[in-house]
């Protein structure tokens, strides 16, 4: 193996993570719009027109010019009808209203809308209230004026700016296409639920964990046969996926053991980019590129899956996209108090409270050790502890990665 960075800090392999990913961008692909929920946009988008396009009535009534009323019961002419859909070309004289749809184009001369429970109708006259100079009325250009730049390049493509697209008309968009993925478990131990179990065997619990996190992040990843304890079929199957896929995730095999064979493999075959964080749970973390695929080679046990995934696995996946956007950062405030004596970055598993006072808070799970699977289904959220021993107190604001938005 050559050499490669070591024992890292968190922020500086997080640093790598983003250059070896921007230096690797997924190509674009133009995606009509059903299909682009989720996806990052490649290319600024610039309105096509005006929303509304054109003034419009916010309610069913009737269209007038406000000049006509006459304190609180002036009687008009209805002269005709516009609901929504083809303008009729109408326009209001001096007295006059129009029965107007909510959606509808104003007629012409028309500038204020009374709602239709408001007004007494009389054969062709219409009583209306007192009713403020352009009440009800959507002026063409309130919400974006053509021209303007409504989405940007590195955005996510939500499902409102999916639909703020549609309403200007755009049939498709220009994306990033979203990174494949390959997910292997390995080790000898390792058993598929429904299997017996032999002496000295475990279920493979960390497929079902990568897979759900990778899906919630709207990806569709590929479990791969999990790999054994051979370095010959752990090469054979990382080449193999390394040349069909844009990101390979691992899980174990990454640590000091005799039968951890996965750098030796990257190194030999890819290149390294680095091996082991200052961070806990999570600490073996490799991460190198092996043909078109860049590989992320998480910690075994269940709780180095989750935090290396929610921090370096996301930046990852969002890097290769071009997500401009940073994830929201989530803070809350310490429930009880926390007494950290190593140096690492520290993850801990915990449940987040919203309070009725309106503050965020969380509780951390007094469980330690990265192989308790249990406190972490009883939590929602990993909460950061930064680097250094430190004393927290209740109250301290901590950032947290919820499991499942972000
Ligand atoms: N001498 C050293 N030993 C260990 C070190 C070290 O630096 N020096 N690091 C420890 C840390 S920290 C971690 S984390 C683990 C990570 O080791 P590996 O990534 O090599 O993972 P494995 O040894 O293969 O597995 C660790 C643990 O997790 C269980 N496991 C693995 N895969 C699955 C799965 N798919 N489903 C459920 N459980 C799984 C495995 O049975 C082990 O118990 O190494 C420490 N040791
Ligand atoms: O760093 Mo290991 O991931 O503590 O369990």
């Amino acid at each position: 193996m050559s050499d490669f960075p070591t024992g890292l800090l968190f922020d500086d392999a997080m640093a790598i993570v983003a250059e070896v990913a921007a230096a690797h961008r997924l190509a674009t692909e133009s995606l009509s719009l059903p299909r682009c929920h989720g996806r990052v946009l490649a290319r600024d988008i610039d309105a096509p027109l005006s929303l509304p396009p054109f003034d419009n009535s916010a309610m069913d009534g009737f269209a007038l010019r406000h000049a006509d009323l006459d304190g609180d019961d002036t009687a008009l002419a209805l002269v005709g009808e516009q609901f929504a859909g083809l303008a009729a070309g109408l326009s209001l004289g001096a007295g006059q209203c129009v029965r107007i749809t909510t959606g509808a184009p104003l007629p012409a001369g028309a500038d204020t809308v009374a709602i239709k429970e408001n007004v007494r109708i009389d054969g062709d006259r219409v009583w209306v209230p007192a009713t403020a100079l352009g009440q009800n009325v959507r002026y063409v250009g309130e919400d974006v004026c053509e021209g303007e730049r409504v989405l940007r390049a590195g955005q996510v493509l939500t499902p409102a700016r999916v639909s703020l697209a549609a309403s200007l008309g755009l049939a498709s968009l220009e994306v990033r296409r979203k990174p494949t993925v390959a997910v292997f478990t390995s080790g000898d131990e390792l058993v598929e639920p429904g299997m017996p179990l032999a002496p000295g065997q475990i279920y493979d619990s960390n497929r079902d964990l990568l897979m759900g996190l990778l899906r919630a992040d709207g990806l569709e990843p590929t479990a791969w046969p999990r790999l054994p304890d051979d370095p010959k079929q752990v090469e054979i199957a990382l080449r193999d996926a390394a040349c069909a896929f844009d990101l390979v995730f691992t899980c174990g095999a990454v640590s000091a053991g005799e039968k951890d064979h996965i750098p030796a493999v990257l190194g030999e075959f890819g290149a390294i980019h680095f091996w082991k964080v200052k961070m806990r749970p999570g600490m073996p973390l490799l991460f190198g590129s092996m043909d078109q695929a860049r590989m992320l080679g998480l910690p075994g046990n269940p709780v180095s899956v989750m935090a290396t995934y929610l921090s370096f696995g996301r930046a990852l996946i969002d890097g290769l996209q071009g997500r401009a956007e940073p994830r929201p950062v989530w803070r809350a405030r310490l429930v009880g108090s926390i007494e950290k004596t190593h140096p690492r970055r520290e993850f801990i598993r915990a449940r987040l409270l919203s309070d009725d006072d309106g503050v965020l808070r969380v509780d951390p799970n007094p469980a330690t050790g990265s192989h308790r699977l249990r406190a972490a289904a009883d939590s929602d959220a990993l909460m950061v502890v930064a680097e250094g021993p430190q004393r927290l107190e209740e109250g301290t604001v901590m950032e947290v990665l919820p499991y499942s938005f972000g």
